[in-house]
């Protein structure tokens, strides 16, 4: 029988995370709860004491007929007649604890990039797990800070090589499983560290590009059961949880192009002969006006008047608040935030990673503006910390940031750019051609399964299946301060109205802003930056009262290219 690796439970008997409990009714608990798989996993003990409790432990496990498997020791696992073993890297190779075990063993595999999975695949592993996902506190927590005397000094080079194994995030997790694709689309693949309550739905989402692609056969949790103050509710929550989609999963075009229909798909397409369908952008465009979205902004300390000004403008109702605590009142709101690192600090990204699971757990859609990414290492980290951190319906920058958010991901995420350095928050001078922009923005939508903005003389658009070029703005957009920024709130509000559609929403939301940029330009009173900025908001707030009217003649003026990539 195939074993079921929905809620893969990896124990740990170190009192960081297991406090005083035994580890048999910790067990006990979770398998009642929903686990589907137990691998029992201890460095620190003698041989004797893993032997017992390993009996212990498969004896409730037997019960509940769950498979029992051992870290590491198939002495152990042979003694007490586990169903398996899980092996690493460093322990002992997959081929010699086959031939111990015998041809029905589980023999698993921990892996860290596609090389591994392909050789535990080709070698017969009955399953393959990725890791890291996410940097974990839990083997250093039980290993290194313990003190731990016994631990002879090969244990403790294992220990430490394992505190040390690459972060993947869910798009590495993404590559590995996609190389699998095509080679062996039947073995089962988890993965596993840092997973817990909160990150696991995003993880399943983001680790397929789209609904075609090969799916995670489960995950693998540690302290967020066997820590958890109740294992068997956290199992039974988890198991809900891994059933249920994301609250920010939203139909995609990309998930699902075959599916769709041909008539689906064309109503879709957003750009038809050339030219942009209105009344799609004016819908959406009348939607904010009339609902008056709630726009939150976190966002750098230069734009937060002018943020404010061109929500209201457009008709949105902004709030820029900056602290994480009352982000859940808010995100009930119904409205869409605003994740900008122009000013960032490390108390500001810590208010950031709350508010966008206070977001990503009610759905309400998040921009990011990675500010400057590509300038200093502060805001690399920081990019690096948000990616991990939640699921962002639109990431936008300039040439450079989309760069740094290329270059970010997890090992083997696979984007073929150079990373650049960024002078300070403006781009510098662009180094890719039209084709290159293209298919940047694409590969980024595709990994992180959202939307991609690059901005700058053109824009760059794509959900992953649909990419477009827009020709629309204006020079002096990009000699004031705050024009990416406040574009990225007028996106927000686009989507906290046009749920089902992000492009669509980006999309409405980047015509506006830049239409309105060439009307205020073209104003004969506006003879430079100083006088663009009043007369900008002014454009704006005219358009709102346009489409309010149901006027979309001014779109005649949308430049809007299909991009074919
Ligand atoms: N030379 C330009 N001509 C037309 N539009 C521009 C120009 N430079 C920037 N923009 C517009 O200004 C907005 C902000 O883009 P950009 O300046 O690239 O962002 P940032 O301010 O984040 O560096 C976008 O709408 C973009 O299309
Ligand atoms: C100048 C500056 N410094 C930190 S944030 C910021 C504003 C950047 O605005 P934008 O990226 O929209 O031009």
């Amino acid at each position: 029988m195939t074993p079921d690796y929905t809620l893969y439970l990896v124990t740990d008997s170190t009192p960081a995370i297991l406090g005083d409990r035994d580890l048999p009714s910790v067990v006990r608990a979770a398998v009642k709860g929903g686990v589907t798989v137990v691998q029992y996993r201890d460095k620190m003990s003698e041989t004797v004491d893993l032997v017992r409790t390993a009996r212990q432990l498969h004896e409730v496990t037997r019960a509940h007929n769950v498979p029992l498997l051992i870290n590491d020791r198939v002495d152990v696992a042979l003694a007490v007649g586990a169903e398996g073993v899980h092996v690493g890297q460093e322990d002992m190779d997959l081929a010699s604890a086959r031939k111990l075990l015998g041809p029905d063993a589980i023999v698993g595999v921990s892996v860290g990039n596609a090389d591994e999975a392909k050789a535990a695949t080709a070698g017969g592993a009955s399953y393959i797990s990725i890791g890291a996902v996410f940097a974990t506190p839990t083997y250093a927590s039980s290993c290194l800070s313990f003190p731990q005397p016994q631990l002879s000094n090969n244990n403790v080079k294992r220990v430490r090589k394992e505190n040390t194994k690459s972060i993947l995030g869910p798009p590495g997790v993404r590559a590995i499983l996609s190389c699998l694709r095509g080679y062996s689309p039947s073995i089962p693949v988890i993965c596993i560290g840092g997973l817990n309550f909160s990150n696991i739905p995003r993880v399943l989402y983001q680790s397929r590009t789209s609904l075609d692609d090969p799916a995670l056969s489960g995950v693998a949790v540690v302290s967020a059961i066997v820590a958890a103050q109740d294992p068997g509710v956290a199992a039974k929550q988890l198991r809900a949880q891994i059933n249920t989609p994301p609250a920010f999963a939203r139909p995609r075009m990309a998930d699902s192009v075959a599916g769709l229909g041909e008539a689906e798909a064309k109503r879709r397409c957003l750009v038809e002969d050339g030219r942009v369908k209105a009344e799609m952008v004016v819908d959406v465009l009348r939607r904010v006006a009339e609902t008056t979205p709630i726009c939150h902004n976190m966002t750098n300390l230069v734009v937060q008047n002018f943020a404010a000004n061109v929500a209201l403008c457009i008709g949105a109702s902004p709030i820029m608040s900056t602290t994480a605590t009352e982000a859940p009142d808010l995100a009930a709101l119904n409205g869409s935030l605003v994740v900008n690192v122009g000013t960032v600090t490390p108390d500001a990204l810590a208010n950031y990673q709350q508010a966008l699971a206070a977001y990503n757990e009610k759905g309400g859609p998040v921009v990011l503006d990675p500010v400057g990414a590509g300038a200093t290492q502060l805001r690399r980290n920081a990019l690096r910390t948000l990616l991990s951190a939640g699921y962002f319906d639109v990431i936008k920058g300039n040439e450079d940031e989309i760069k740094a958010v290329a270059t970010t991901a997890g090992a083997g995420a696979g984007i073929d750019t150079a990373a650049a350095q960024q002078r300070g928050v403006d781009s510098g001078a662009s180094t890719l051609s039209d084709a290159q922009k293209a298919e940047l923005v694409r590969a980024v939508a595709a990994r992180e399964r959202n939307v991609c903005l690059m901005t700058g003389r053109h824009d760059f658009v794509s959900d992953g299946a649909r990419t477009f070029k827009v020709r629309n703005g204006h020079k002096f957009l990009g000699a004031i301060t705050g024009s990416g920024c406040t574009l990225g709130t007028t996106i927000a509000a686009c989507l906290a109205v046009k749920r089902d559609d992000t492009l669509l929403a980006t999309l409405a939301g980047v015509l506006m802003f830049e239409i309105a940029a060439e009307k205020a330009g073209a104003r004969p009173d506006v003879t430079g930056p100083g006088s663009f900025v009043p007369a900008f908001l002014d454009a704006l707030w005219t358009l709102q009262g346009m489409y309010e009217l149901g006027k979309a003649d001014w779109l005649d003026a949308a430049m809007v290219d299909v991009c074919d990539v």
